[in-house]
Formats: structure tokens, C-alpha cells, sequence
């Protein structure tokens, strides 16, 4: 995609950035600081090592393939030279979150959104919007795998259409992305491994995710997951888990047309909920869950 002219230097409160027509952001790499680069130095290493053993296969390969530097920030234009070899993908810089619309999109148009910027010192454990960290290591590395390359793509399709039905279908819709690209979890033979992206870019969570006692570990339910409500600002009551890639794909290709009908008589459920019909792989304690706070 040829950039698209520049409008303007955008004052933004982490700095000056040239910021185009459609919201894109030219990666100003050469103005990162030594700070920058160390702070993603620190969470590139601390979690490669947590992730032995945590992370599914899939994620280690694709992670390995993408190859990036712990030393300094990836520059956009290298990883890109190497995504789109791979996938068809490419990065684009942006601010931060984008309405909903122009992020489904650019997935519709093989194109993943990337936070210029990355957190500070004081926020390598917790931070409470996507930085170039999460978006990074997080979410970059599966676009190298050509099943989750295919699935991203045919899910910002469904996005923009779900946007055209109306905003019930697109709570279904951020759901789904919710319980399986940032916070999934995929069954091999030796256990349950991550591949959410929320998981892989969180220390406390990486762990959690698999070691504590307190959430649910559910089986994938498409209808299930599309009625479950999430948690945006602590860790995620109930983790549903694939048997695949391909699990995933088939099971989202049909027309969802129908099902935003039938969700749309249904009731939602609290994020903790645990049903008869779930295949439960281990039913949470509910340990320090806050009553409040669903989405
Ligand atoms: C999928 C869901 O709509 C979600 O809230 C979107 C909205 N806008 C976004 N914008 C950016 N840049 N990155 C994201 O992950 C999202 N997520
Ligand atoms: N098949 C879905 C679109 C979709 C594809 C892949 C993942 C999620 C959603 C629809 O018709 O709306
Ligand atoms: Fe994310």
C-alpha cells in the first residue's frame, strides 16, 4: 500500500509524529530513546523466557520466523519486508485505538494497526491501552502463520459486515476476537498452551492463564463465546480453548448473519459463567473475581 500523502505533524503527549490522511502513522523509529529501546528490550526477553513451555507451538514458530531484535525496537519497514514474503500482511502505524470501522478494515485488507509508541519504565506489568509492545510481539508473530493469517483477514470481513447490521452484532462480534485472538488458548498433545495476544504480551497473565486456580478453562464454543461478556481491566474469568487453527476457521466461516438474529432474542453471560452443556477442562474457584466490571 503506497503511503498516502501527509497532512500533518501530529503533537501528540509521547511526541511529534507525521500523521497521514487516514489516520496512519510513519513509525518515527529514529527519535525512539535508549529508554525505549531498553523497556522493549526488558519485555521482549522476560517474556521469551516465560513463554517456554506456556506459548503454543504455533506461536514459538511463527515468532522464530518473524525474527525479531531484542536488542532495539523492530523497524516496521524490515518486519514488513518479511510479513508480506510470508502472508500477504503488513504493518501500519497508528496512535492507538481506532473506531471500529477503520480497524476491521485494514484486517480486511490484510493490514494489522501498530501502536507507534511503547509504555514507559513504570508500566512493564501493567498497562491499560495497547502499546507497540502488545500489538508487536503480541499480535505480529501469528500473522506469520498462514492459518491465523487467513482467519485475522476473514474477520475484519465479518467485522465491517457486522458493522453494517448494527451494534449488537459487533459486541458478538469483539467477543469472539476477545476469547480467542487476544485471549485464547489451543489444546496440544502435552497440554494447554496460549496464543491470545492479551496472554502472550502479560506477565502476570501468561502464568496465570494456566497455573491458577481461580478461572474457568472452557472448550471453544462459537454461539457460547459470542454470548459471554469479558473483563477489560483484570485478568479473564474463563479462558476457551481450540483444538486448532482449523477448529477456529471452520468453525467462523459460515454466515453469522443468522446467529446475530438468534444471539439477539438471547441473554448474555456474566464472564464467570460456567453451563451443563461447556466442555469444562477445569472449573474455576472464582478467586479474587470482582463482582462488577463485564463488558
Ligand atoms: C475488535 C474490537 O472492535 C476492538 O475494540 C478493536 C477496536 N479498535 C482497535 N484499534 C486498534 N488500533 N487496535 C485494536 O486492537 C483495536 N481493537
Ligand atoms: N463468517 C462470519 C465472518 C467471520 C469470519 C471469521 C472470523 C469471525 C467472523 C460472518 O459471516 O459474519
Ligand atoms: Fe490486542
Amino acid at each position: 500500500m503506497n503511503q498516502p500523502r501527509r497532512v500533518e505533524n501530529l503533537q501528540t503527549d509521547k511526541g511529534r509524529v507525521p500523521v497521514y490522511a487516514t489516520g496512519i502513522v510513519e513509525q518515527p523509529w529514529a527519535d525512539y530513546s535508549a529508554v525505549d529501546h531498553d523497556v522493549w528490550r526488558q519485555l521482549y526477553e522476560r517474556q521469551r523466557q516465560l513463554l517456554v513451555g506456556r506459548a503454543s507451538d504455533e506461536f514459538l514458530v511463527a515468532q522464530d520466523a518473524m525474527g525479531m531484535s531484542p536488542d532495539r525496537i523492530p523497524k516496521f519497514s524490515e518486519l514488513n519486508r518479511v510479513l508480506r514474503d510470508a502472508t500477504g500482511w503488513e504493518l501500519i502505524g497508528v496512535e492507538g485505538l481506532l473506531p471500529e470501522l477503520d480497524f476491521f478494515d485494514h484486517l480486511a485488507n490484510r493490514r494489522f494497526p501498530v501502536t507507534w509508541w511503547i509504555r514507559r519504565p513504570d508500566q512493564v506489568d501493567y498497562i491499560e491501552e495497547p502499546d507497540l509492545f502488545h500489538d508487536l510481539f503480541g499480535h505480529v508473530p501469528l500473522l506469520m502463520n498462514p492459518l491465523f493469517a487467513d482467519y485475522m483477514q476473514a474477520y475484519g470481513r465479518g467485522g465491517v459486515k457486522a458493522h453494517g447490521i448494527g451494534p449488537e452484532a459487533l459486541v458478538n462480534l469483539t467477543r469472539l476476537y476477545w476469547y480467542t485472538v487476544e485471549f485464547g488458548l489451543i489444546r496440544q498433545q502435552d497440554g494447554l498452551r496460549i496464543y491470545g495476544s492479551g496472554i502472550v504480551s502479560s506477565k502476570g497473565e501468561s502464568i496465570h492463564c494456566l497455573e491458577s486456580t481461580a478461572p474457568n478453562r472452557i472448550g471453544f464454543d462459537l454461539e457460547r463465546i459470542m454470548r459471554t461478556r469479558y473483563r477489560i481491566d483484570s485478568y479473564q474469568k474463563t479462558y476457551f480453548v481450540i483444538d486448532s487453527f482449523e477448529q477456529l476457521i471452520d468453525a467462523t466461516e459460515p454466515d453469522f448473519t443468522p446467529i446475530y438474529a438468534r444471539l439477539a432474542t438471547q441473554e448474555s453471560y456474566p464472564a464467570g459463567t460456567v453451563l451443563e452443556s461447556d466442555r469444562v477442562y477445569s472449573r474455576g474457584t472464582g478467586e479474587g473475581w470482582a463482582s462488577d466490571g463485564d463488558v
